[in-house]
């Protein structure tokens, strides 16, 4: 039996990595081994680190730039590698400038197609932001195409943040998925909280392959799940190789570390940093250290909101900026301030 692939896209923040997260817990709860690969545009492992601090789930990373277009090959390697591990399902979370019919794409190759089969992609809509973003990428003609792709392509559409917005907005929000994609089952959630069984009904562990396949409903209307305990597997990391590809599209991240030694950021002063950087910020997340708070903190900047979380990243600390038109010189001198 082919392996059962599952694609997670989505514009910046909206949603992606929660989404795996979600499904992570559930492959445990239903004790399948799950492979996962995933993407960033900046140099560091962000998600990835998320992913193995909260389900300690192998991950096959892939760095500094977008696989969709350029890096498709290091993207089949790494499939194939994943592969001889004979997982129960794959998912494969893109960055959040990639267009998944590429990805598709690439699981049609010699190497791959006798192994595993496309199952599903679920993209994730940030409710925020999605009305303003056609008007606020324009600029960028590559990224609104990657965008509508994105609506297009996906069977499952989560409208996610939808705690943030009006009813009304998720009316208009539902209007446009429509426009690009009159089929696709939509969802409106907080969290990227599904019904997680249509995705996942008839993938069974191979250790019980022949016995019968569980029933499960076939919505995706959610009610919140109950939590779950994480199965705690071995880790195997691929750190890329340094790499300079440039990004698909204008979108560009910028990695930003800290000065040698014990330094560490005041927060408020960090989100005002972010709030400053303007519209050309899309989204910043990285490890910080913070006056006053004795544990490493993971920062998230996504949707002008910043939000903060304990962390037991061991690593030097740094955050990743990620946006259009980044003025990268500036933003150093800036940064470099916020020490001073
Ligand atoms: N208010 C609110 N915040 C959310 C919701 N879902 C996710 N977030 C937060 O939004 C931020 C981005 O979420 P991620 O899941 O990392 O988004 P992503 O799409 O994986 O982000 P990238 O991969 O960096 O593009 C995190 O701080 C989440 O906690 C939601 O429904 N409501």
């Amino acid at each position: 039996m082919r392996i059962p692939v599952i694609i997670i896209s989505g514009f910046l923040g909206s949603g992606k990595t929660t989404l795996l997260l979600s499904l992570l817990k559930e492959s445990a709860k239903r004790g399948l081994t799950p492979g996962v690969v995933m993407n960033e545009l900046g140099q560091r492992d962000v998600d990835g680190y998320i992913v193995q601090e909260h389900t300690g789930t192998a991950v096959q990373k892939l760095l500094d730039g977008c696989i969709c277009c350029s890096r498709k090959e290091e993207l089949e390697q790494a499939l194939v590698v994943l592969v001889r591990r004979r997982p129960d399902v794959i998912y494969i979370e893109l960055t959040g400038v990639a267009d998944p019919a590429e990805i598709t794409g690439t699981l049609l190759q010699p190497s791959l197609r006798d192994w595993m089969a496309h199952r599903a992609t679920v993209t994730v809509v940030d409710a925020y932001h999605a009305l303003e973003y056609n008007s606020r990428l324009s600029a960028d003609k590559q990224l609104v195409r990657t965008l509508r792709s994105q609506l297009a392509t996906g069977d499952v559409i989560i409208v996610n943040k939808s705690d943030l917005v009006e009813q009304e907005v998720l009316w208009g929000i539902e209007k446009m998925i429509r426009k690009y994609n009159p089929r696709s089952d939509i969802v409106f959630t907080h969290y990227s909280t599904i019904n997680l069984a249509p995705l996942l009904t008839g993938i069974i562990p191979k250790a019980r392959v022949g016995s019968p396949v569980q029933r499960a409903p076939q919505t995706f209307t959610s009610a919140v799940p109950a939590p779950v305990a994480t199965a705690r597997a071995a880790t195997a990391v691929s750190p890329s190789e340094e790499r300079h590809d440039p990004s698909f599209s204008q979108v560009a991240a910028v990695t930003l570390t800290f000065p040698a030694g014990d330094a560490q950021l005041d927060s408020h002063r960090l989100e005002a940093f972010f709030d400053q950087c303007g519209s050309s910020l899309l989204r910043a997340k990285g490890h910080v250290r913070i006056e006053g708070r004795e544990a490493v903190q993971l920062v998230q900047y996504a949707g002008e909101r910043t939000h903060w979380e304990d962390s037991s990243y061991p690593g030097a600390p740094y955050v990743v900026c990620i946006g259009m038109n980044l003025n990268e010189a500036q933003l150093d001198v800036r940064w470099k301030a916020l020490f001073g």
